[in-house]
């Protein structure tokens, strides 16, 4: 099923060349921290280029539940009227996070230290994901949370109404635990501190600093450690959110496995913690190039151009490198189907805990589709065979989980025969707009399975 209505089954076929230009939407990390971060300031936060997918118009609506005024007033365009630190109301009702991780984790530590109790819940994907990895620091700030067994959701959680600062090393590499941590330190008195072995994403920090909080960032010999004084008046901002390098991947990818394709993705965030990928890719000899460089809204942007690559190899991914790719894995195993060689993929086992399994549903759906495939508990190889050797005839399942989704759809677009998956619905989570795009380009995509 898809997360809101019924499953869209959907097929991709070998395509002609794709080009011309693929304007994605704005990066769903950014978005969903300018909605909750102008909902904690005093006034009116102005945001352009907000991704109005499913996962961030579910915080946007959960942002009201606790009582800040968010306004639609055009394409990307929200304004939010915040309620400052320690202002949030307590909600009338359950608030329903969706398929998003993201948005639950984060919403959590935003109302983690005020005095209100607020029951989640999510989509049949959410409800499976861990939320203990944040429950438990939470509970040092004085939050109590009562949920399923093994952490899960729905869960209850009650604001602590004294809370006191903490000091927490995040166990896992997750920008989500290391965000909400920051975000109920905003309203405990003193200073809080995340420390963090490998960095992950840091939008929240740069973000929390454009709000006018107090932080810092001290790399010691424990990692990285941010350092966040409480009970600041966050000042509202005008927000520009560049567009999304995760959702760029793909038509990027589609661009270098599909013959005679020449692809431009303007205007893409490059933020060293998010462009993880595209270092992979060129590494592999992908035709990748990053053209007019610049910075927008305190964030590195560029213009990328995908041009059909006949001779990647596949290459031994630097596992350090994973936090910066996380989200890519499942649309790199496509690219590494169509290269020649091993694509070799280490310490990824946060991919088990994501909107699926998707070590698990990546290496299946491939084999489905001919490919040679190994796994390990947090690692998987792709032996791939070249430009158009994918035989595919299969459909994959993509278990509420958008990327598998998209990653299978540009599979099916340089295989030899067509790829299908059960259920596009997810797709809209994070990227409503893929299949107008991906056929504005020349991608053969269908409703319906084979
Ligand atoms: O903080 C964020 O915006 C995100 C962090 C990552 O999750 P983890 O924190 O679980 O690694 C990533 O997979 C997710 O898509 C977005
Ligand atoms: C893992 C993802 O998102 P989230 O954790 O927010 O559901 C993703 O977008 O790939």
């Amino acid at each position: 099923m898809s997360a809101h209505g019924d499953p869209i089954p959907m097929t991709a076929r070998r395509s002609g060349p794709l080009k011309g230009e693929a304007v994605v939407p704005g990066d769903k990390s950014i978005s969903h921290r300018a909605l909750i971060l102008g909902a904690l300031a005093v006034g009116e936060t102005r945001i352009s280029g907000l991704l109005e997918g499913q996962d961030v118009l579910d915080t946007a609506r959960a942002m009201r539940a606790f009582g800040a005024e968010v306004t639609h007033e055009g394409p990307g365009a929200w304004t939010v009227q915040g309620v400052g630190v320690g202002g949030f109301a307590e909600p009338p009702d359950v608030i329903d996070c969706g398929n998003s991780g993201t948005g639950v984790r984060l919403i959590m530590g935003a109302m983690a230290t005020s005095p209100v109790t607020a029951t989640f819940t999510g989509d049949a994907s959410l409800r499976k994901r861990p939320m203990g990895r944040v429950t438990e620091p939470l509970a040092l700030f004085g939050t109590r949370a009562f949920g399923r067994q093994g952490g899960r959701l729905p869960m209850t959680l009650i604001g602590a109404a004294e809370p006191v600062p903490v000091r927490y090393a995040v166990p896992v590499p997750s920008a989500q635990v290391k965000s909400a941590v920051l975000l109920a330190g905003l309203n405990a008195p003193g200073e809080t501190v995340v420390i963090e072995r490998e960095a992950t994403r840091d939008h929240t920090e740069r973000m929390l600093a454009g709000f006018g909080a107090t932080l810092r960032v001290e790399d010691g010999a424990e990692g990285r450690a941010i350092v966040l004084t409480g009970q600041p008046e966050l000042r509202p901002q005008t927000i520009a959110v560049p567009r999304d390098p995760s959702s760029a991947a793909f038509p990027v990818a589609a661009g270098l496995i599909v013959e005679g394709s020449d692809v431009l993705v303007p205007g893409i965030g490059l933020n060293p913690t998010r462009a993880g990928l595209f270092t992979t890719l060129r590494e592999m000899g992908a035709d990748l190039s990053y053209e007019n460089a610049r910075e927008e809204g305190g964030e590195p942007v560029a213009d990328l151009r995908a041009r059909f690559s006949p001779d990647m190899t596949g290459i031994e991914v630097p596992p350090g490198r994973a936090p910066s790719m996380i989200d890519e894995y499942p649309i790199l195993a496509v690219v590494a189907a169509f290269a020649d060689g091993a694509t070799v993929m280490r310490g990824i086992g946060e991919l088990r805990v994501k909107e699926c399994d998707r070590i698990a549903a990546m290496v299946t759906g491939l084999r489905a589709c001919g490919a040679e495939v190994e796994e390990g508990e947090d690692w998987m190889i792709v032996h791939g065979h070249g430009p158009g050797s994918l035989p595919g005839g299969a459909t994959c399942a993509t278990h509420l989980d958008h990327r598998i989704a998209m990653s299978f759809l540009c599979a099916g677009l340089a295989a030899q025969r067509q790829v299908s998956i059960d259920d596009g619905g997810p797709i809209a989570t994070s990227f409503p707009i893929f299949e107008g795009l991906m056929a504005a380009l020349g991608a053969a995509f269908a409703r319906g399975t084979e």
